[in-house]
Parts: structure tokens; C-alpha cells; sequence
């Protein structure tokens, strides 16, 4: 199956600008020897954006260490102050920027009328608007171009469920973004049935603010699909019931595709913000696409993030891959392996450019909900790694990349942080890369650029004459 052209291909909004201000292609280092490099990456996007959700609706001011400062995290803090939160940044102890201090929404005060900018961070497109049904007042939300494509109906089918009228700017139904939820300073609650299967997301929002509902949540997720379509991520899920959990929110999952959570008050809470594993992934990657090592301190014993399945992922492409005291170090071998790797979620991307590395064939499957992320990331894929003279297809769920020799060539973003750094580690081991829109990575780490030259910079062998990457 061929793919279509990806839409978002114009230059972004991501970092605040407009095509006719774009910037020119960033030349992607080309690794002239094996990467050796410790780093650290900037804090979780999806534990940030949940804990600041949490903080608004919390029964006190709670506080977050070595938040994620960038796009998707500035946006959330937004939104939640337009709906009444007061969210103040404080000195901290993180390497990426200042600590948070937030006072929750009161939900029951009088609010004005307000206007959502969602960007394009699915975090706030779908966490959001359950917490502006909870207040009083009309929130109008928006995004970017592309935001307007993403699946949203769920969400907003959801709320109507729960009796929050939500209407398109002509006042007439909506199914996507921009609309408006009225809310009316409570929400019911009770069962609820979603079709959740574009996206976890919905999942997670619903049971984020479900505690709030005045008789709590019972979720379930029934596709509309005759197969019967699964949530997909559901990692993020697992996340978002363990992060309720650990603010004293009672939820039950023990019944597949059922969630139950309790009503009850949301705990304020002092909380460390995890590294983003998946932002970690890219970096990782350089130590196979160079044949080198990466090693990230501080990783954790114990996490929801799904960027711990780094350490199998990169295992099965040829890497050695050791956890030893919180240290997280990966190895490249003289080839990356290819292979077959399911339900990669938001790691796709990553692993489709080692996979286009790869001296075997490799198949991508349960990531057909990928083409309502960013930007149709199997289209993009399968366009930007042909680009560069290789082989890759769509499927009906996922992609097939087989071996080739690269070229250089000039890397889309499609206005997709992921597909930004998916180009980066490409050019480490193809010369002349270079990737449109860098500047896209400020979506979730705005400091990618010079986070990728520093980890290249260091290293005993960073002076010496040595062999390139893995291929050519
Ligand atoms: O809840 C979250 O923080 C996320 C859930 C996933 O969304 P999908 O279920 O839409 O893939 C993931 O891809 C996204 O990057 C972050
Ligand atoms: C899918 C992603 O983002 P979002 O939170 O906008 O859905 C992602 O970061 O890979």
C-alpha cells in the first residue's frame, strides 16, 4: 500500500512562526566517528502535562521539580490559566529550567468567557476541555492548521455523553477543533461508552478529571469498528491510572478496556518530574546509527513511561544495553538488525529511522492510529526515509522498511518534532542531511538542537580520525 502525501507539510507554527519567516534547512551533523556521550533530556511531556491537569483540580497548591519546559508544556500551562489556575515558575534544582508552583481552578467562582490555543499538543486538544466542563463559562479552543485534523470527536461526543453541551463556532455540532464547551460548574459523571481507538488520549483525559464528576467515572472503551479496535498506547493509560493513584484517587482497571474512578478529591502534591524516555530515544539511537555509546544517568528503576521499552527495542537491533546503577548505557554494534516491532506508539518514528539503518528488513504493525498524530506519521515516514533513496510502505497498521543505500537529501517535519529528530539521527550516518523546520522539536525539547551537537562534541575519540556510522 502506497502512502498519500502527509498533510501539515508547510512550514509550522510550532515555534511560533509563519512560512514566510522560515528558517533554512539545519545541516544534520554527520558523525565522522562512534559517538561516546552521557546526556540528559529534559523532563517528560506526558508526566508534566497530567501532573498540571492534576494541580488544577487539586484540593491545594501543589508543586512540580524539573517540570518540561516547551511548546506542549507552555501551552497546558496556558490553557489551565485561562481557566483560573495560577501557575508561577520557582527557582528549582532542574537542568532545563525552573520548577512549577500551581493553586488549583476554584471551580465554583463565576468565570469569564476564555479561548483555548491547544497548538498542536493532543496533551491539551483532549486533557483539556473536561476541566473547562467543570467551571462556569464558555472555552473556546483552537490549534494550529493541523490540530483541526486530529481525531477529537471522541472527546467531544464524551462530554456531550455527560451533558456538557460543546458547538462548533456556527453553534452547530463539532467533531473537531475549533469549538466551545459550556460548562456549568459541575459535571455528572456515571458510565460512559467511548470508542477510544484514534487515540489513549481520550482515555486518559476523562479519567484524569473523572474524579471531579460528581458521581465519578465508570469508562468503558467499545470500538464502532466490526473488528473491534483495540485503545491503542495503552501505556499512557497505565500511566495515567498510576499517576491518580499517587495523588489518592481511587481508580479500578482490573476489567479490560473498564475504568472506574472513585469521586473524591484530587490530592495537591510535591512531585519530581521523570527525563522524557522517548525524547531520550533519538539520543540512544545515535549510538547505533554511529556504532558508538550513549549512556543516560538518572534513569529510572521503576516507570510508566514508554520509552523504557528502549532498552528491548535497541537490544533486538544488535545494541548491548546495560542499567546499572540508574546509568542507562547503550552500545552499537558494526550493523543495526532489523526486525518486527509492535505497538512502538509515539517511539515509531525513532525506531523507523534505525530501522532505514538497517542492514535486515524491518516491519512496524499496531500503530495505525500514528496517522492522527502530528502530522499522518506513516505517510511522512514512508515519504522522508524514500526521499533519501530508501525502501519503506505503508500497511494497513504500520510500515515495512527494507534495507538500502541512503543519499542525502533535505528531511520534511511536517511540523513533527518526532519527525524532526527521526531526520537527525538519519544524518549521522548519511552525509548531507538536512532536516526542514528543526526548530519543530520545541514541542517537547526546545534545546534539541544544541542538546544533539554537545552529545556529538563529547567523547575520547571526539578529536581523533575515525570510521563513520554503521552504514556507507
Ligand atoms: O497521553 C499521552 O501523554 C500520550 C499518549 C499517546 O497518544 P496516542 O494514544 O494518541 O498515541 C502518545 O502517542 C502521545 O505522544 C502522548
Ligand atoms: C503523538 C505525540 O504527541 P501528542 O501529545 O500531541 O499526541 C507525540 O509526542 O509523539
Amino acid at each position: 500500500m502506497t502512502g498519500t502525501t502527509p498533510s501539515a507539510a508547510t512550514p509550522s507554527r510550532s515555534a511560533g512562526r509563519h512560512a514566510a519567516d522560515a528558517a533554512p534547512p539545519w545541516p544534520a551533523p554527520f558523525a565522522a566517528r562512534p559517538v561516546d556521550a552521557t546526556v540528559t533530556v529534559p523532563g517528560s511531556k506526558s508526566l508534566t502535562n497530567r501532573y498540571l491537569v492534576l494541580a488544577a483540580l487539586a484540593d491545594g497548591p501543589s508543586r512540580l521539580r524539573a517540570p518540561l519546559h516547551s511548546r506542549d508544556s507552555a501551552l497546558m500551562i496556558a490553557a489551565l490559566r485561562q481557566l483560573g489556575a495560577t501557575v508561577t515558575e520557582v527557582p528549582g534544582d532542574g537542568a532545563f529550567g525552573p520548577d512549577l508552583e500551581i493553586i488549583p481552578i476554584s471551580l465554583d467562582a463565576a468565570a469569564a468567557d476564555t479561548a483555548i490555543d491547544c497548538g498542536l499538543a493532543g496533551t491539551v486538544m483532549r486533557f483539556v476541555p473536561p476541566v473547562a466542563a467543570l467551571r462556569r463559562g464558555e472555552s473556546h479552543f483552537d490549534g494550529d492548521p493541523h490540530a483541526r485534523k486530529r481525531p477529537m470527536g471522541t472527546i467531544i461526543e464524551a462530554l456531550a455523553g455527560l451533558g456538557v453541551a460543546v458547538s462548533a463556532p456556527d453553534g452547530g455540532p463539532a467533531s473537531s477543533l475549533p469549538f466551545t464547551v459550556k460548562g456549568t460548574g459541575e459535571v455528572r459523571g456515571g458510565h460512559l461508552v467511548i470508542d477510544a481507538s484514534a487515540s489513549s488520549q481520550f482515555v486518559s483525559a476523562l479519567l484524569l478529571a473523572g474524579a471531579r464528576f460528581t458521581e465519578g467515572l465508570h469508562l468503558e472503551h467499545q470500538s464502532r469498528a466490526d473488528a473491534g479496535k483495540p485503545v491503542p498506547s495503552l501505556d499512557h493509560i497505565n500511566m495515567t491510572v498510576a499517576v491518580l493513584r499517587g495523588v489518592g484517587v481511587t481508580v479500578d482497571d482490573s476489567v479490560p478496556n473498564h475504568w472506574v474512578v472513585s469521586p473524591g478529591p484530587i490530592r495537591a502534591f510535591d512531585q519530581r518530574i521523570e527525563q522524557d524516555l522517548s525524547n531520550a530515544g533519538p539520543f540512544l539511537a545515535a549510538a547505533l546509527a554511529t556504532g558508538g555509546t550513549v549512556r543516560i544517568p538518572n534513569w529510572p528503576a521503576g516507570t510508566t513511561q514508554v520509552g523504557d521499552l528502549w532498552r528491548g527495542i535497541l537490544t533486538a537491533m544488535g545494541a548491548t544495553v546495560t542499567l546499572d546503577a540508574g546509568t542507562l548505557t547503550v552500545t552499537g554494534g558494526r550493523e543495526i538488525k532489523g526486525g518486527d516491532f509492535d505497538e512502538t506508539s509515539e517511539l515509531a518514528p525513532t525506531v523507523a529511522a534505525l530501522c532505514a539503518l538497517a542492514t535486515g528488513p524491518s516491519r512496524l504493525s499496531g500503530i495505525a492510529h500514528l496517522r492522527g498524530h502530528e502530522t499522518d506519521r506513516l505517510a511522512a515516514l514512508v515519504a522522508e526515509i524514500s526521499r533519501l533513496g530508501g525502501d519503506a510502505e505503508e500497511t494497513t497498521d504500520g510500515l515495512i522498511i527494507r534495507p538500502a543505500k541512503l543519499h542525502g537529501g533535505v528531511v520534511h517535519s511536517y511540523a513533527d518534532h518526532r519527525m524532526a529528530t527521526a531526520g537527525a539521527i538519519l544524518g549521522l550516518a548519511v552525509p548531507g542531511v538536512e532536516v526542514e523546520d528543526i526548530a519543530t522539536t520545541a514541542k517537547t525539547m526546545p534545546d534539541f538542537p544544541r542538546l544533539w551537537e554537545a552529545m556529538l562534541a563529547q567523547g575520547p575519540t571526539a578529536d581523533e580520525d575515525g570510521a563513520g556510522g554503521t552504514q556507507h
